[in-house]
């Protein structure tokens, strides 16, 4: 049987993630090994000619689940018809910017961004936001986007769930394949709460089996949530083959269903579940199924962790205030 292709957009597909992420979305790893795919790039006017290089690399793959690309700067070209949209490409932060001054700059990326969904994409849009800061840049297209389901607007705290499961397999001596049900919460940002309380190594409690409260506070959630500075620091440019690998994680999981037992984290909107105001894009633990996501209910929260996703929750609720004081909501 010969399946209709999906379009997938991805935008700042001349930068270093959207290098890391095209190859791979290509060659079937973000929807499956069985799924043709056409690929829309969206770049700025001046970088159209490197997303071309790229797009030239790409044919040269030969990938066979490749049906074809189109180049574009125009967002209401790159988003039409389109089945899932990777919001890649954001302003960076610049010498002398202000958190306000970077996240007004992205407001005018992502509320044209989000219009352009809105009137051009096809009913079924899946939207996740890679460009920081993700979860309020998420917010911006989704608020342009009403006629959007708006839980179809996600952001990227996978690279922050790899994270944390790598850092605790190397404590614990396990594999990462070993633990299930860890939580990113809150925002992807340095106050974000990567939370083993509730998460098993080989069926054991990892709050238990690590019993040391001081790594955790000092050592786990710090190295986890300053990753990306870190990385910064040692690679002289943020992650992008580990952040392209995310997003691919992420979408492949909201299309392919989480395993029994397991959930993973993503920042999707609000209901007011963990006393998360509602419509605030924020992590959470969720299971997937059909290409649907639900929140995992029911987890005791305890007071070390109220505290943190409450600290987490109360830095996005201030981005929300500061985006709407810039009229982007
Ligand atoms: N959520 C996460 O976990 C995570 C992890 C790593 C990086 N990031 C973020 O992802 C973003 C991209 O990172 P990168 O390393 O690829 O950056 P990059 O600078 O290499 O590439 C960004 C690209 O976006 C393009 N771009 C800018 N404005 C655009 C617009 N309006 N439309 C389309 N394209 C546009 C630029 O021309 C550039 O090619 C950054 O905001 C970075 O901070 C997020
Ligand atoms: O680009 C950054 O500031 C860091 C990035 O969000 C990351 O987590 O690696």
């Amino acid at each position: 049987m010969t399946r209709t292709p999906v379009n997938v957009t991805v935008t700042g597909a001349a930068g270093q993630i959207g290098y890391a992420l095209l190859f791979r979305i290509a060659s079937g790893q973000l929807l499956g090994a069985d799924v043709p795919v056409k690929l829309r790039l969206l770049e700025i006017t001046p970088a159209l000619k490197a997303a071309e290089g790229t797009a030239m690399e790409l044919d040269d793959c030969a990938f066979p689940l490749l049906q074809g690309i189109e180049i574009t700067d125009d967002p209401n070209v790159a988003f039409d018809g389109s089945n899932v949209a990777l919001l890649v490409g954001a302003r960076p932060r610049t010498k002398g910017m202000e958190r306000g001054d970077l996240l007004e700059a992205n407001g005018g990326i992502f509320k044209p961004q989000g219009k352009a969904i809105n009137d051009h994409a096809a009913d079924d849009i899946k939207v996740l936001v890679v460009g920081n800061p993700a979860n309020t840049n998420a917010l911006i297209a989704q608020a342009a986007a009403p006629d959007v389901p708006a839980e179809r607007f996600t952001a990227m705290t996978r690279l922050d769930h790899n994270r944390a499961l790598t850092q605790l397999a190397k404590k614990t001596g396990s594999t990462v394949a070993d633990i299930k049900r860890l939580t990113i919460w809150g925002n992807h940002s340095a106050t974000q709460y990567p939370d083993i309380f509730h998460a098993t190594i080989g069926g054991k409690n990892a709050a238990e089996t690590v019993n040391d409260e001081k790594w955790l506070a000092e050592d786990f959630i710090p190295t986890v949530a300053k990753r990306g500075a870190a990385i910064i620091e040692a690679r002289g440019a943020s992650s992008a083959a580990s952040a392209a690998n995310a997003a691919i994680d992420h979408v492949h999981t909201w299309v392919n269903g989480t395993a029994d037992g397991d959930w993973t984290s993503m920042g999707i909107p609000s209901d007011g579940s963990y006393g998360v105001p509602e419509g605030l894009i924020s992590s959470f633990p969720v299971t997937t199924k059909d290409g649907k996501y639900e929140i995992v209910q029911g987890l005791d929260i305890n007071e070390f962790s109220r505290a943190r996703i409450d600290a987490s929750v109360k830095e996005l609720s201030e981005e929300r205030d500061a985006v709407r004081g810039l009229g982007l909501l």
